[in-house]
């Protein structure tokens, strides 16, 4: 990017506007289909926390968010990705569903004391 990619109205080049509408079209595809694989992901775990909590299993599971987390390590490292980035991601998203098992956990305790 130098200054003569913009013209004299501070607009930006033609080509330049079309190559950031290409990456941003890339960029905008990509963010869906993340969307929709959490969605999936948060589907399954559902699943899981119902199963959990009629089986009296606990909400959470260290052992198993233990090997995802040295899986995704790996995976990021050989993808170029931030190893520490895919943690933090993943931690973020398991936080998400051990709470969502609590809550389930929670109501179906209730559930069995009517
Ligand atoms: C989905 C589960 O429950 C929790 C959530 C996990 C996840 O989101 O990947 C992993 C381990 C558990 O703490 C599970 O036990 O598999």
């Amino acid at each position: 990017m130098t200054t003569s990619d913009n013209d004299d109205k501070g607009g930006i080049d033609p080509s330049v506007q079309a190559e950031l509408d290409r990456l941003r079209g890339s960029i905008d595809n990509i963010d869906a289909a993340v969307v929709h694989m959490l969605a999936e992901r948060f589907k399954c775990t559902q699943q899981v926390g119902v199963l959990k909590a009629v089986h009296h299993l606990p909400p959470a599971d260290p052992a198993r968010e233990s090997r995802q987390i040295t899986r995704l390590r790996q995976l990021a490292e050989s993808a170029r990705l931030d190893p520490a980035f895919a943690e933090k991601l993943l931690n973020f998203v398991i936080a998400e569903v051990i709470r969502h098992h609590e809550t389930i956990a929670d109501s179906s305790a209730r559930e069995g004391a009517v």
